[in-house]
């Protein structure tokens, strides 16, 4: 089953929705969900700190406080707001609270212990800076240094986003309800969530409102592969370009063309712009060196990957708007992408391409095609994503902590794999290549996408399990991890 997510607006509508369908008591399912996922995470421990804001967010905490003081855990509860001017829902919730003895503190009392905290102070209404007391207490949560399950999103998290306002609380468990929501995937969102459970709330979401937004999962991305038969020969593994390496960035191009290499491509060529450029690659003689106009001359290439260490020279210029004239499917970064962003040419010429386009720009990259600012991309990352993908009729890779894969259609995925580690020199280049291997390997553009960024994180994530990185992670012991993880997904499926 795959995993879909909204935008906080469309969450409204799906509560609107099972509204009109008769369902009523959505907060009474949010409220005995986090009171049975807290009790499980308490494993024993008895003492839970319950922080409620004055929204429905403080509803949902003021159910699961009652439930946890049913079940006779020792539950004090912080509220913050006004009490009359409670949504319905909540104030309901607040009067059953009451009902069963409870009380409610303005304060978190100094000398008091927990084992934990929930956090109820601000759901998707959270909609502009925290400030004042709420800030205050967003800060005193956590120095308190407790375990904290957050209910829907962490406070102060932007649940679109994955941007803070101002301040959120850091939290080590999230359970969102109804649905995933990109803020929690992306941007900041990964270092404030903690681990992330998702109560549907019995909602049938998908079947209420079609989703444009899907998480990416090993289940839907491995599904593309397929064993070779044994009777294989390299012509049918397709056959990789790589256009690159200009002076002083040769590197680049090697690193995609190793990475295609290890990915399974059956042939890949490394075209460098360098005058000085290697004839051969000693530490991988298997790639092929070849000069650009030499690439253009080959008659059995797959797939191009432009841009590794490209540069901006009137030479490179060309070679991109020759690129763009093939019907071969392209990927597209680094500099190819920074050459797009100026000349409206080759915009026009990407979008009437025959052949598939995949632009795997980061934010700043972004920001440049979209003539906008890093800042702003990194407010709105999904929408920035599908709209270049719109604009450039292309499929896009905006990367990043929660990279968002983008189609022309409007569909969008956020990929949860990757670490800090990734932050370093290489690692987009390592991406074009594996990228380009699985498209000459036969894989459809956006199946190749999916995959490979996937695996991209996963391979990333594999090393740091292994204790080697995030510190000093490289983008050539990436693509070492992608290969034995690739061979893994496909020939030892269940391990
Ligand atoms: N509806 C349902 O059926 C269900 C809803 N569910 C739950 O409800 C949550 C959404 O609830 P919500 O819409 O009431 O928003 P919520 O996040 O609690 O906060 C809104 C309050 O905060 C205030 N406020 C905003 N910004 C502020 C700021 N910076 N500083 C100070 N105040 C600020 C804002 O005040 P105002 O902007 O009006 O001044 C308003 O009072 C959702 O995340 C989920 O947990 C579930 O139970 C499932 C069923
Ligand atoms: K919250």
């Amino acid at each position: 089953m795959k995993t879909p997510i909204y935008f906080s607006h469309e969450i409204r509508q799906l509560e609107q929705l099972a509204r009109e369908s008769g369902i009523s008591d959505l907060m009474e399912r949010a409220g005995m969900a986090a009171a049975e996922l807290a009790r499980e995470l308490l494993a024993g421990k008895t003492s839970v700190l319950v922080i409620a804001g004055p929204g429905n967010n403080g509803g949902d905490a003021l159910v699961a406080a009652r439930h946890l003081k049913a079940w006779w855990f020792k539950v004090n509860i912080v509220f913050i707001g006004e009490t009359a001017k409670l949504p319905p829902d909540a104030a309901n919730a607040l009067q059953a609270w009451l009902a069963i003895g409870g009380e409610l503190l303005d304060a978190i009392p100094a000398d008091g212990k927990w084992d934990m905290v929930i956090d109820g102070l601000f759901g998707i209404g959270l909609a502009r800076e925290l400030s004042g007391r709420y800030l205050e207490l967003v800060r005193e949560i956590n120095r308190m240094n407790l375990p904290v399950l957050a209910l829907d999103i962490p406070s102060g998290l932007d649940a679109d986003a994955g941007q803070t306002f101002r301040a959120a609380i850091h939290a080590s468990h999230t359970l969102s309800f109804i649905a995933l929501k990109p803020g929690l995937l992306t941007a900041y969102g990964p270092d404030y969530c903690g681990q992330i459970h998702v109560d549907t709330l019995e909602l049938d979401a998908p079947a209420l409102l079609k989703p444009n937004g899907w998480l990416l999962e090993k289940t839907e991305v491995a599904a593309a592969l397929k064993p070779r038969p044994r009777n294989s020969h390299k012509g049918m593994l397709g056959s990789v370009g790589i256009l690159g390496g200009a002076s002083a960035m040769c590197g680049a191009a090697l690193l995609a063309g190793r990475a295609a290499l290890k990915l399974g491509a059956g042939r890949v060529y490394a075209a460098l712009l360098a005058d000085a450029a290697p004839a051969v690659d000693i530490g991988q003689p298997e790639l092929m060196l070849c000069a650009p106009e030499k690439l253009f001359q080959l008659d059995h290439l797959n797939c191009l990957a432009v841009g590794p260490g490209l540069g901006q020279s009137p030479q490179a210029v060309q070679l991109l708007r020759q690129a763009l004239e093939t019907e071969l499917p392209l990927v597209l970064d680094a500099d190819a992408l920074n050459l797009l962003a100026i000349h409206d040419d080759m915009q026009e010429l990407t979008k009437s391409r025959k052949g598939s386009t995949i632009l795997t720009p980061h934010s700043a990259e972004a920001a440049r095609l979209l003539s906008s600012t890093t800042h702003d991309i990194q407010q709105e990352r999904v929408h920035s994503a599908t709209l270049i993908a719109q604009r450039l009729n292309c499929l896009v890779v905006l990367k990043g902590a929660g990279s968002i894969c983008a189609t022309p259609k409007g569909e969008w995925f956020v990929n949860p794999t990757g670490n800090p580690g990734m932050s370093s020199a290489g690692m987009g280049d390592v991406l074009s290549g594996m990228i380009a291997a699985l498209i000459a390997q036969r894989l459809t553009p956006q199946s190749a996408l999916l995959l490979a960024v996937y695996l991209h994180g996963a391979a990333a994530d594999d090393w740091v399990e292994q204790g080697v990185g995030p510190i000093g992670l490289t983008a050539t012991e990436v693509a070492d991890a992608a290969r034995m993880l690739l061979n893994r997904w496909i020939y030892s499926p269940v391990a």
